[in-house]
């Protein structure tokens, strides 16, 4: 299948010419930022989204010149929903920013999951696409986790296959991919010099887009780490323990002013629209911390818009690139597809072979490990 541009509805994949990268490259990215940092203690996730960007732009013209190729991502969307419709539309556009190729399919809320899952099958087995990536949440109709663990490990840019899961959830083990969010949030502690070893971390939520993977990712990075969930009792008195809070409960302003230590790093993850009838839409974003109460306590803390959020794409980005690179110079090998029954395909190639496990074995080391890897799991919020 070849790239595309369109984002025409299809039940199949869409072709269309790619971009070339060398058109596309750091001349047209947003300059680099001086500071992470906005008004003194606001974290300026916009522009360190666009450093990141720039980065992966300059290292995707790097990969064309040497091999006259460049990395491609192919995003699949199923229904209608117009969030979903607007990231994805984003995802292809900064694809095209940076001079990543672009495959996609768009397929009706009818589609049945055999039609869902063939469309990942031949993106599994398409040497041109380095990434692959299925827009969530699904319909009710299909198995989510059918579909994300169908996609190629090797593959998996929005590292949410069991395997790439399972890795996080394990000391000594690596990941091929980290989901993008809670990846965005450890770029920002880190470009913000915001120290984590040894830090209390409290995540409240424990999504699988971000809540459990931010929770792993702290304690892989030696961080306390406490997940807070609906069944929290005394929430903010865990809260206010928290060197760094990742507020990612899907609740608007959950977290007060009064529930942060002062000096905490916050960083908000919610995206919850609330009435306002001075905008023309009729509402904006607010987050899952109050920001005005919490920006005058903490140390640093993202807007919403404008934090998290650009984040996850220059995340997905940076994925991208890291697969292509692997795929492009030979390190994996595309033919090496997996097949319907399992996941040793060029994944068993970069393990080592004690470490090569069939999809029931990843299953069974994410429930096994994720529950010990997380030191406390206590828990008024919705996940
Ligand atoms: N397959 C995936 N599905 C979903 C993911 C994901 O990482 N992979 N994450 C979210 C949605 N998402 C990307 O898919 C996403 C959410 C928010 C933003 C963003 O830039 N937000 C802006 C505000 C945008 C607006 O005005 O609406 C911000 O916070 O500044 C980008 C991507 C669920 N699904």
């Amino acid at each position: 299948m070849a790239p595309e541009n369109s984002t025409a509805s299809s039940a199949a994949a869409a072709p269309a010419a790619p971009t070339p990268a060398t058109s596309l490259a750091p001349a047209t990215a947003t300059p680099a930022p001086a500071t992470p940092f906005m008004n003194g203690n606001v974290i300026d996730g916009k522009a360190v989204a666009a450093k990141i960007r720039e980065e992966t732009a300059a290292k995707v013209a790097e990969l064309k010149a040497k091999y006259n190729r460049v990395p491609g991502l192919a995003v699949v969307i199923v229904g209608q929903r117009k969030d979903s419709q607007t990231y994805v539309r984003m995802k292809r556009k900064a694809c095209e920013e940076v001079g990543i190729a672009s495959f996609g399919a768009d397929l009706p809320d009818t589609a049945t999951q055999e039609e869902v899952l063939s469309v990942v099958r031949g993106f599994n087995a398409n040497p041109d696409v380095h990434g692959i990536l299925v827009q969530l949440p699904l319909p009710k109709h299909i198995d989510e986790q059918a579909v994300l663990g169908a996609i190629s490990v090797e593959k998996d840019v929005d590292g949410f296959h069991p395997l790439n899961i399972g890795r996080l959830a394990m000391k000594g083990r690596e990941p091929l991919f980290a989901p993008c969010t809670p990846v965005g949030c450890m770029e920002l502690l880190e470009r913000c010099g915001i120290p984590i070893k040894g830090k209390r971390a409290v995540v409240v939520g424990r999504s699988n887009i971000v809540g459990m993977p931010a929770a792993l990712l702290l304690n892989k990075r030696d961080a306390t780490v406490t997940i807070c969930h609906s069944a929290t009792k005394d929430m903010e008195s865990i809260v206010r323990q928290a060197d760094i809070i990742i507020a990612a409960a899907g609740q608007a302003q959950l977290v007060r002013g009064s529930w942060v230590k002062p000096g905490a790093a916050i960083i908000d993850v919610g995206t919850n629209p609330v009435d306002d009838k001075t905008k023309s839409s009729g509402y904006r974003l607010v987050g899952d911390a109050h920001f005005e109460e919490c920006k005058e306590v903490a140390g640093a803390i993202t807007p919403v818009p404008g934090g998290v959020g650009p984040m996850t794409i220059a995340i997905l980005l940076k994925n991208t690139l890291e697969s292509g690179e692997r795929f492009i110079s030979g390190k994996l090998q595309s033919s090496a597809a997996p097949s319907k029954r399992g996941q040793k395909g060029a994944l068993a190639r970069l393990l080592p072979e004690k470490e090569h496990l069939g999809p029931l074995s990843a299953l069974a080391a994410v429930s096994l490990v994720a529950g010990a890897a997380l030191q406390r799991i206590v828990g008024g919020v919705r996940q």
